[in-house]
């Protein structure tokens, strides 16, 4: 099975890693010409993820057409540029395993829902869990979910891509696999600004807690499993991101907390923090489900410029609720 990358940022080159292990041919397709030159010139990705020698079984090319001659592709670019990746790639019944983490703003879908929008014969597969791009890439030890409803493919994805170091949850729940990594990124910012703020690790916990209760409703709502959304791709990749200064959703959230605006900290990184992009349109496709979302909401009001006191203490105020 031959493995196309869509998206040359740190998680598409790192998993592109993967996909070469023992010499295997990859394609990785980037935006950026400088990234297409220094993974083809000196098997490397300096901007996005330097420092790791990557396999020279890995080509790069600029074009989305060259991905035509691959079994399988792996979507990373950022959620909200799916859609036009993949009208601009010849996709016909060509499986896609879905990789970004967020829901596409205006049409409230999910990354998996817009790829069938624009590719509606490609079966749709997505691989989610907590994985810092870094580790995987380096090897270390890594266990991730890999959802789709038809066994054969998720069989013959598995038996391709997992590896001693990268193992592989097989899952039918693709909804509930594609809500987490979503739902998991605003939540990262708001335990980010309990950080930045001071708050504690009493708070952060609390957040957590709750933030899970939170995506568990949302998740559910859409169609989603509890069980999934209690494993890798939901609690586990919560866990993960809303605990480390490595997650770029939880370091904005850190600015936000320390009282920086979101502007100057968005438009200071080349790096995408999906959560930015994912709180507004949770919060609209929460309202739709009539699901309560006050921790979502309350990123989106820091988003937008609100004072972190006030916030935090509208948080705090919130009546006595039954757990
Ligand atoms: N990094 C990680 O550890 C993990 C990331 N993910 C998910 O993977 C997805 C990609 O993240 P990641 O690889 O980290 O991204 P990075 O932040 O490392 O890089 C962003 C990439 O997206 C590209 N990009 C920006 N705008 C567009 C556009 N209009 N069309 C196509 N590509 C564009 C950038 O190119 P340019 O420089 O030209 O703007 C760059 O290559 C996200 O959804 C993220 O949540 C999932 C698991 C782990
Ligand atoms: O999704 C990730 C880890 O699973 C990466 O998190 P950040 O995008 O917050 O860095």
């Amino acid at each position: 099975m031959k493995i196309g990358v869509i998206g040359g940022g740190a998680w598409g080159t790192a998993l592109a890693q993967v996909a070469a292990r023992g010499g295997a041919p990859v394609l990785l397709w980037a935006r950026e010409p400088d990234v297409v030159a220094s993974i083809n010139g000196a098997n490397q990705n300096a901007a996005f993820l330097p420092g790791v020698a990557l396999s020279p079984s890995i080509r790069a090319t600029g074009s989305l057409g060259a991905l035509s001659g691959c079994d399988a592709l792996l979507v990373v670019a950022p959620a909200q540029h799916v859609r036009a990746v993949l009208a601009e790639t010849a996709v016909g019944a060509t499986p896609l395993v879905l990789c970004a983490k967020g829901i596409e703003a205006g049409t409230k879908l999910l990354v998996g829902e817009v790829a069938h929008q624009v590719a509606p014969r490609a079966p749709i597969a997505v691989l989610s869990g907590p994985t810092f791009a870094h580790e995987v890439a380096a090897g270390k030890p890594t266990a991730v979910t890999l959802a789709c409803e038809d066994e054969d493919l998720r069989t013959r994805l598995a038996e391709r891509l997992a590896g001693p170091a990268f193992r592989l949850y097989a899952s039918g729940d693709v909804t509930g696999a594609e809500i987490g990594g979503a739902v998991k990124n605003v939540l990262a910012i708001a335990c980010g600004v309990v950080e930045g703020a001071g708050l504690g690790l009493n708070a952060r916990a609390a957040l957590i807690a709750r933030g899970f209760a939170e995506m568990t409703r949302f998740g559910l709502a859409r169609g989603g499993q509890a069980e999934t959304l209690t494993g890798l791709s939901g609690l586990g990749d919560l866990v993960l991101t809303c605990s480390s200064t490595n997650s770029r959703n939880f370091s904005l959230g850190v600015g936000l907390g320390q009282g920086r605006p979101a502007a100057e900290l968005l438009g200071d990184r080349r790096t995408v923090a999906e959560g930015a992009f994912t709180a507004p349109v949770l919060r609209e496709a929460a309202a739709d489900a009539g699901v309560d979302m006050p921790v979502t909401a309350a990123v989106c009001a820091l988003l937008e410029g609100a004072d972190v006191r006030d916030v935090v203490e509208a948080l705090l105020s919130r009546p006595m609720k039954a757990e």
